[in-house]
């Protein structure tokens, strides 16, 4: 047989498994409202486990597992199908749209900024980045800014997220779950790391060398690189630099940025000493009121989804069904609870979309706890 044989013969299969698949959510569509007339729930496990069963003995062997995974795709799609019929208008959504017109147009200019660190840390070049002129009030922890944001003390906070090379900063997402508020921007920072010195100091004359852990391990090849240095972490590389300019000593340098050489009157002695040339770190900027602002490309979401197989495959799933193009995943354990994570999804996706809205609607709907965290545009 040719392969034009054999593709008719699958067009043939297609055009039957079509007219059956719009059959199905036909009538999933008329339980929709047999459901509401009769005040039951969408989602029926002990009926999906039955004709689970069912699929498994009425499929051969070979085809078994693929026939069980179309179905729980089947079954996803018929119950949003139903959560659209009977919630459109769900309230998130409405938060949403309401945030959209509630929103100036225009990005704030001057408002104040909570971040963590001091003068000269990465976070205050990410709030220069994020806002034209901010007023920069600097926290000591990043649970600090976050507290800053839930008091009403500063409108917006500024935090790093994610590292290009360290990866995600887990303490954030932790925070996450503690505290409420939204994303209203985020920024990318393009992260150097410079070995910084009293002026007059040369590479060999260096017995000691003090940064952040975070730039220590982006510099790990570099280090190495060293003989007979010692390493000693600091709380940030700000901080680093600072305490070289007040030390007073000539075998001591920093791991910092080029900015802070020019604050603490230091001289670099080797420039961008992190392992990937590409070095970036996300920041975020968030508020504790919804605002989105135009241009919002980007959402993200927090969810804990039941401790069951399949649990996160089903949300996957809906991403795939609306076309969602889904660009981080994170999990974090909840405290308290035995290996039970949240899991933290960066979405691309137009806030305006109407699969955006579904979406929404959908996922509200099916977990266990679900967070919107904010719908906005990233500065590169
Ligand atoms: O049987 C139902 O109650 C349906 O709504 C249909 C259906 C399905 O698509 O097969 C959808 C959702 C339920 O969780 C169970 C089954």
């Amino acid at each position: 047989m040719d392969i034009k044989e054999l593709r008719d013969r699958i067009d043939e299969a297609d055009a039957a498994l079509l007219d059956a698949f719009c059959r199905r959510m036909d009538v999933s569509a008329q339980l929709a409202e047999y459901k509401k007339d009769n005040a039951l729930p969408i989602y029926d496990p002990a009926r999906e486990r039955q004709k689970l069963g069912e699929v498994a003995l009425g499929t051969p062997e070979p085809l078994r597992t693929h026939a069980m995974a179309l179905y729980s795709l089947l079954f996803d799609l018929s119950r949003s199908y139903q959560e659209k019929i009977l919630c459109p208008d769900a309230p998130l959504v409405r938060q949403i749209t309401g945030a959209i017109d509630g929103t100036p147009k225009l990005f704030p200019q001057t408002p104040v900024v909570a971040c963590q660190g001091v003068e000269g840390a990465y976070s205050q070049l990410a709030c220069e980045k994020l806002f034209p002129v901010p007023n920069i009030m600097y926290c000591t922890t990043f649970e600090s800014v976050f507290s800053a944001i839930d008091s009403g003390l500063c409108r917006y906070g500024v935090l790093p997220l994610e590292n290009s090379t360290a990866g995600s900063i887990n303490k954030i997402y932790d925070l996450m779950m503690k505290y409420r508020f939204y994303i209203v921007r985020s920024a990318r920072l393009k992260v150097d790391h410079n070995l910084l010195a009293k002026k007059g100091t040369s590479v060999k004359d260096i017995k000691e060398i003090i940064s952040h852990e975070q730039a220590i391990n982006q510099c790990g090849a570099f280090l190495k690189s060293l003989s007979g240095v010692r390493i000693t972490a600091a709380e940030n590389t700000a901080l680093a630099a600072q305490t070289v300019a007040e030390s007073g000593r000539s075998d001591i340098a920093a791991l910092s940025s080029r900015y802070c050489a020019d604050l603490y009157g230091l001289e670099c002695l080797a420039e961008s000493v992190q392992d990937q040339g590409n070095n970036y770190t996300r920041f975020i900027t968030i508020s504790k009121v919804l605002e989105i602002y135009p241009g919002a490309d980007k959402t993200s979401i927090m969810m804990a989804v039941p401790h069951k197989p399949g649990s996160l495959y089903r949300i996957l799933s809906r991403f795939y069904a609306l076309g969602i193009n889904l660009i981080k995943l994170e999990s974090r354990p909840i405290p308290d609870r035995d290996f039970e994570f949240m899991f933290y999804f960066d979405l691309d996706t137009p806030v305006y979309s109407p699969q955006f809205a579904e979406l929404m609607s959908a996922l509200a709907a099916v977990c266990e706890e679900f967070r919107y965290l904010g719908s906005y545009s990233e500065i590169v």
